[in-house]
């Protein structure tokens, strides 16, 4: 077997490699990806600078034709890469092809934000000036992703680059190399010049800290966790690297008395578990108000007995393995931490036998937990949510913003009252009102506050402040 090799400077390059293992059976070979030293990322980086001139050069109606060519082959190809991409990171097919498909969504939103690139002409406070205020593309911009969103984190990092004219040096996570792989050969295949895009799969302490310090690579775009974030921006401060960081989450789903009980639950099942909680805009935190716990508590219980865990390509499947056995390690672990700390485990939490060997294990609910236990100030990343009581909407609310995050926050009411006040008062980048705090929208920003994001906001318009630097000119003709 050839393994699947890295992309420098147009060429592909690399031999021995990198095992990408399926999690819902782990005998099952995804393929062997050439893994990256920090000699292919020093190149990387040198092609990457030498195609940026004349990248930045071309009309937005060039880089344009190419993001849309990127999204209708992506469209066309998403049963088959929505297959590959729940094969190896372990999200069911609806929502593999599902990511696929958002990928070009995203790709489309960007070959026509080509077309409004636009800058501002002003009146000078001084006579006879020319004021005018535009966007120059960044340069060269380092891209590092994780493993939860193997396409769409990449789609939606990558499309804004290249439609503002940056060149880019790609390192997905190096346990699910193969969508990021698709991803790059379908733009390659769009006609993107050689050089403009680059891909580096390696690890992380090799790949992405050269990219990190090395001053010819002008920003990083970063997803993952706050605590890698946190070493990032130290390092890429102390170069004056420009820094767009997305890392974790402990967001809270506040459900209210007078929420209607199936939403109320079908949010919280979809928000704390599908994607099997790997998200990092999940529910974690379940704060019910007395007058509906116990009612919310047993619906959401029965609707969790009727869950199928299972392998992530079999029909019926709604909750597939967790990623990988150093993940499932860790939900365990915290499943103990949340049963020494006094919670009462209602539902699952252990690991579960399927057909195939896989890292499989049943989705967790905690009751009776405090705002100050581990199991809800700590992000653990798998399928467990606690649910936390609360004697009404202001203790809800302060339970709610009590937490080291800031990404999404949500509440289930049918009080337009509570619901409005929830939304001015959330301290969190998103908010949702009788909807999931996970499963966003393509073309709005998505970021958070606190130790959530750092920088600019990713995906719509917004996306241009990481992307490009501003240029004012004064001109007296
Ligand atoms: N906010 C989110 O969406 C995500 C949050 N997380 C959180 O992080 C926890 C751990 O997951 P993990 O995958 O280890 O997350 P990491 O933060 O370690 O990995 C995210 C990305 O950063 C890369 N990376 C790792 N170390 C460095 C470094 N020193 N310099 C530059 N890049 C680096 C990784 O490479 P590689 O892995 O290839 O070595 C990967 O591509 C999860 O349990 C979860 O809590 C994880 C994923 C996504
Ligand atoms: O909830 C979503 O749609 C996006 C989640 C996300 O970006 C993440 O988990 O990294």
């Amino acid at each position: 077997m050839q393994p699947y090799r890295n992309l420098i400077g147009g060429e592909w390059v690399g031999t021995s490699g990198v095992m990408n293992i399926n999690p819902s059976d782990t005998g099952d070979v995804v393929g062997e990806f050439a893994r990256a030293t920090e000699a292919d990322t020093l190149d990387a980086i040198a092609a990457a600078r030498a195609a940026f001139p004349a990248w930045s050069s071309t009309t937005p109606a060039t880089r344009g034709t190419i993001l849309r060519s990127a999204s209708t082959l992506l469209m066309a190809r998403r049963e088959e890469l929505g297959t590959q991409l729940s094969r190896e990171e372990g999200k069911t097919l609806a929502e593999g092809i599902g990511e696929v498909t958002r990928a070009a969504q995203i790709f489309d939103f960007f070959a026509a934000e080509t077309q409004r690139l636009a800058g501002e002409s002003l009146a000078s406070v001084r006579p006879g000036i020319e004021v005018t205020v535009t966007r120059e593309p960044l340069g060269v911009v380092g891209i590092i992703t994780p493993w939860n969103f193997p396409m769409a984190i990449p789609a939606w990092k990558i499309a804004p680059a290249l439609c503002h004219g940056n060149a880019v040096v790609f390192k997905p996570a190096e346990l699910v190399p193969a969508s990021a792989w698709s991803l790059v050969s379908v733009l390659q295949e769009s006609g993107l010049p050689a050089g403009v895009l680059n891909f580096v799969n390696g690890p992380g302490s090799v790949v992405g800290n050269t990219l990190v310090n090395d001053p010819r690579v002008d920003g990083i775009s970063f997803t993952g966790s706050v605590a890698t974030g946190q070493r990032i921006v130290v390092a890429a401060a102390s170069r004056f690297g420009k820094v767009q960081l997305e890392m974790g989450g402990k967001n809270p789903l506040v459900v209210l008395d007078d929420a209607d009980l199936d939403i109320a639950v079908d949010c919280a099942v979809n928000g704390a578990y599908f994607s099997t909680g790997q998200r990092c805009t999940a529910s974690s935190r379940l704060i019910v108000t007395r007058g509906i716990h116990d009612r919310f508590v047993d619906a959401l219980i029965r609707r969790l007995e009727q869950l199928t865990v299972g392998h992530a390509l079999h029909e019926g499947t709604e909750v597939g393995p967790v990623v990988n056995d150093s993940q499932l390690a860790s939900n365990l672990t915290y499943i103990d931490v949340g049963k020494a700390e006094g919670a009462h485990l209602a539902f699952g939490g252990e690991v579960l036998e399927r057909l195939t060997p896989g890292y499989f294990m049943v989705p967790a609910l905690f009751t009776g937990a405090t705002n100050d236990m581990r199991i809800a100030r700590e992000e653990i990343f798998g399928p467990v949510a606690c649910v936390i009581e609360a004697r009404d909407f202001e203790e809800a609310l302060h339970l709610a913003n009590d937490t080291e995050y800031g990404l999404a926050s949500g509440i289930c009411t049918t009080s337009l009252k509570m619901a409005s006040v929830y939304r001015q008062k959330a301290q969190a980048g998103m908010v949702m009102v009788n909807l999931p705090t996970a499963g966003v929208d393509f073309h709005v920003p998505f970021g958070g506050r606190k130790r959530s994001s750092y920088g600019p906001r990713e995906q719509g318009r917004a996306a241009a402040e990481f992307y490009t630097s501003i240029k004012t000119a004064y001109t007296l003709p």
